[in-house]
């Protein structure tokens, strides 16, 4: 879709890392880095703690200088530009608090135009419709007069959202904006980031560890692989090919391709079986609980029984009159926890 346009953002055999002091060698993260934002594209940053996505996301936003090549913005070398030429097309959100005392929403998101102002500092007309459009676009014109201290962390995070979009930037990157946010939020924090990617024409990068987000959403993903290469493609190119499998495969992680996410296997010891009698959801509740209890569902040939009557919250047995009943997945965890040796034949029912 987004084939033809020029990218917004490049690095051309780029290597990142840390210069030493004199006469010692530099440390190089990254090497032959070669990637390419194109306008409208939302392109999820991904890897391994420690893989090298800050270095990366710092490069590239030219708060540290590459050990060797380019980042061009707008096809202009990054390291050419003056910061206000930067900030004109080039917004960053870090993940660190920003200290902006009592400001208020709204003057914390004019900030964002400071690279547009005289040195009188007066605010123009374009200034106030960019602040308003970047307070709509990200979610927060109704809290516009509300201090930023006191928000939640996901309206903060828009707030900083609106203030790099009232830079009208062609390229705003933000460093894991959804961190710390819960499930709902990421997901309607996620669906606001493609939106916008779309109606303002930027092209977003951001860090993430949600690599479920990446496939899902990315129009592209940068796979940062703990061996100092940057894999650029299409989600499915990644995930079908063999990168993403191999960056996440470890001891006991695999990339599970039906669910698109980690999986990490449980290497404790399997406890005693348990068939469970319930159906539905129920059923996958109570397996659930038997699973965080050490124990293992199983079918017919199970150690014990377990026996689930509905209702909020539940009744279960287990092992029928031999043995012990109760209510709520709560004391039947603390009950299978406690009884660790499976019982004598004679007492089984299963
Ligand atoms: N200032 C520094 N000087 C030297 N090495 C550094 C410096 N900062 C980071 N590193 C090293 O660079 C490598 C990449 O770190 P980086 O923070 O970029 O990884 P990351 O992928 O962002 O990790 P995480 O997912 O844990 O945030 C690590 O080995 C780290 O120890």
């Amino acid at each position: 879709m987004t084939e033809d346009l020029r990218p917004a953002l490049q690095a051309v055999a780029l290597a990142a890392g840390y210069r030493r002091r004199r006469r010692h060698p530099a440390v190089t993260v990254l090497r032959d880095v070669h990637l390419a934002a194109r306008p409208g594209e939302l392109i999820a940053l991904i890897g391994p703690n420690g893989a090298g996505k800050s270095t990366l996301l710092r490069t590239l936003v030219g708060a540290q200088p590459p050990l060797s090549g380019h980042v061009l913005l707008d096809g202009r070398d990054l390291a050419t530009l003056s910061p206000r030429q930067r900030a004109r097309r080039l917004a960053v959100t870090l993940t660190e608090p920003v200290d902006v005392g009592q400001m208020s929403v709204e003057a914390v998101v004019a900030l964002g135009r400071m690279p547009y102002r005289s040195w009188i500092g007066r605010e123009t007309a374009r200034d106030r419709t960019a602040v308003d459009g970047a307070l709509v676009d990200a979610g927060v014109a109704e809290l516009r007069d509300r201090p930023l201290t006191d928000l939640s962390d996901g309206e903060r995070q828009r707030v900083m959202v609106a203030r790099a979009l009232a830079q009208e930037p062609a390229v705003l990157v933000l460093d894991e904006p959804t961190a710390f946010l819960d499930v709902a939020r990421r997901i309607e924090f996620a669906a606001m980031l493609t939106r916008l990617a779309a109606t303002t024409g930027a092209a977003i990068v951001l860090s993430t560890h949600d690599l479920g987000f990446a496939l899902r959403r990315a129009d592209q993903v940068w796979l940062v692989g703990g061996d100092g290469t940057v894999t650029a493609g299409a989600p499915e190119d990644l995930a079908y090919g063999d990168a993403v499998t191999r960056t996440f495969t470890g001891e006991n992680m695999s990339f599970d391709d039906a669910a698109a996410t980690i999986v990490v296997a449980d290497d404790s010891e399997p406890g005693a079986t348990v068939r469970v009698i319930a159906d539905g959801r129920l059923r996958q509740w109570a397996e659930h609980a038997v699973r965080r209890a050490g124990w293992e569902p199983a079918a017919d040939d199970a150690d014990h029984v377990l026996s689930i009557e509905h209702g909020t919250p539940c009744h279960w047995h287990v092992d029928g009159a031999h043995s012990a009943q109760g209510v709520g997945f709560d004391s039947l965890v603390t009950h299978l926890r406690a009884r660790t040796v499976p019982l004598p034949e004679d007492a089984r029912t299963g």
